[in-house]
């Protein structure tokens, strides 16, 4: 079956308080979404690629494609005030019936190993998200203070978060909620049931400036340690 992803961009990065979204900025000699966006077709050079760009940017974003001869194929589509949003429009690009990623492009280290995991688990099972384990404990907040809870109960969640095409353009034909974090609690919401894959812990959201060192090291793990 065909395998298309989108690849939201649309946001403005303001948790890592930067004047350019973060998506652009440069890391390991390029904006990160060029990174992320060639992980996807090393994987598979046949994939469909759905860009979702904040409308203001598209026009940097053609400079920056020449500017540093980016020339993977690509259909663009403008983002939405939410996430929710961004993801709908690019469900919209799609024309006809496949397996469809939705993949964070602030995720550049995301590894061909949990692009497999989650497209062999969708095409069986029908959907398919990357978890890790949480390595750290848990505790839940309430009007009881906090209490702690059992952590392998819990696993942390990744993107490329993959579906059938219909289904997920089903699941997003519903009201905006505001727990609806990703594009797993769309499609549960709707009524269907998440298969869970294998992520890697390298692929990390790049959300603060702290992410960009440890991104750039895990990128490079053979640069030498900044402590020695
Ligand atoms: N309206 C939005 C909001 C987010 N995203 C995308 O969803 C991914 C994950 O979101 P996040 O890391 O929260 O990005 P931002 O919303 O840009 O960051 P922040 O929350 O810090 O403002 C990012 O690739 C982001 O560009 C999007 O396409 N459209
Ligand atoms: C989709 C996601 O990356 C899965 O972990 C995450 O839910 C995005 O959250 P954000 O608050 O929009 O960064």
């Amino acid at each position: 079956m065909k395998k298309s992803v989108i690849v939201v961009a649309g946001g403005s990065g303001s948790r890592m308080q930067s004047d350019l979204p973060k998506q652009f900025i440069k890391w390991c000699g390029k904006p990160i979404l060029m990174h992320t966006i060639q992980q996807l077709v090393e994987f598979d050079r046949h994939m469909e690629i759905i860009l979702v760009l904040p409308k203001n940017q598209v026009e940097l974003w053609d400079e920056l494609c020449e500017a540093y001869n980016f020339t993977v194929e690509h259909t663009l589509t403008y983002g939405g005030a939410t996430r929710f949003e961004s993801v709908k429009n690019g469900l919209e690009k799609v024309s006809e019936d496949c397996l469809v990623g939705v993949h964070d492009g602030v995720r550049p280290l995301v590894s061909a190993q949990t692009l497999k995991n989650c497209f062999d688990t969708a095409a069986k099972y029908g959907s398919a998200i990357p978890v890790i384990d949480a390595i750290e404990s848990i505790r839940e907040l309430g009007d009881f203070g906090s209490r702690a809870v059992a952590r392998a109960n819990y696993k942390m969640v990744q993107t490329p978060q993959v579906f059938f095409s219909s289904k997920l353009k089903e699941a997003y034909h519903q009201t905006y909620r505001d727990f609806f974090t990703d594009d797993a609690s769309v499609y549960e919401a709707a009524g269907n049931t998440v298969s869970l894959a294998k992520g890697n812990r390298e692929n990390i959201k790049i959300t603060t400036p702290m992410d960009l060192l440890v991104g750039e090291a895990l990128k490079h793990p053979s640069l030498p340690s900044r402590r020695e």
